[in-house]
């Protein structure tokens, strides 16, 4: 229950921050929702699974909010069943020791998202190609998140009409009050910004 709903609910809340605090973004996405809607296959203009899905620099956008601000560090862990595992230069592990990557070190590493620099929101980064185990917010292997896809139409739905309707604004608060708690995710304790209707 809380893999579905709190994961989603944050990576939203990301979002409001990002969109208020880059109007340049907001922007970009508010054109992007306009042509695909207007070029929708459809006579009423309606979003359905392949426009949602073929909107590519939602994804990037999704995609760079969770490379900055990735919510699921804590779940991101794994036990030794082997009886060792020696990795280079760095010592053994024994049989039983539960491993957690480090995934906002290596989501800010700049030999992994460079050359733009990763402190920046750059949904373009994710043009390019990179290294299979660089982007860590929806875990990696077997056990990846079942729910991903789900999760990025979830998110794409929401955003188109919010979007179409509303844009979202910064206020005095939105920066004073963002502030990141770790709970089950690593999440802004709030997030406060004003909606104008379009
Ligand atoms: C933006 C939203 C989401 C994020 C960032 C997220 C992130 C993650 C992460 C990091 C893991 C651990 C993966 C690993 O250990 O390699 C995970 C596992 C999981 N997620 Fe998500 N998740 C999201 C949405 C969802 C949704 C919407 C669902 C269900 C509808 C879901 C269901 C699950 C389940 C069941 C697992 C456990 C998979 C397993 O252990 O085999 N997640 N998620």
């Amino acid at each position: 229950m809380a893999a579905g709903y709190e994961t989603t609910a944050t990576t939203l809340g990301y979002i409001m921050y990002i969109l208020a605090t880059h109007s340049d973004e907001q922007t970009k996405l508010f054109q992007l929702i306009n042509e695909v809607l207007t070029h929708a296959n459809n006579s009423h203009h309606l979003l359905d699974f392949d426009t949602l899905n073929n909107m590519e620099y939602l994804d990037w956008f999704i995609k760079e909010v969770l490379r900055m601000y990735p919510i699921g560090q804590s779940l991101l862990d794994r036990q030794l069943y082997d009886e060792s595992y020696e990795i280079k230069n760095h010592g053994r592990l024994k049989r039983g020791t539960v491993v957690v990557g480090d995934m906002h070190t290596i989501h800010y590493d700049s030999n992994l998202w460079g050359p733009h620099d990763p402190n920046e929101f750059y949904p373009e980064r994710f043009r390019d190609k990179r290294h299979p185990m660089a982007f860590l917010a929806f875990g990696q292997g077997p056990r990846n998140c079942v729910g991903m896809r789900f999760a990025f139409l979830e998110i794409k739905l929401v955003l188109v009409h919010l979007l179409k309707k509303y844009t979202i604004i910064e206020c005095c608060e939105t920066e004073a009050n963002f502030k990141i708690i770790e709970t089950f995710v690593t999440q802004p304790k709030a997030v406060w910004i004003k909606l104008q209707q379009r």
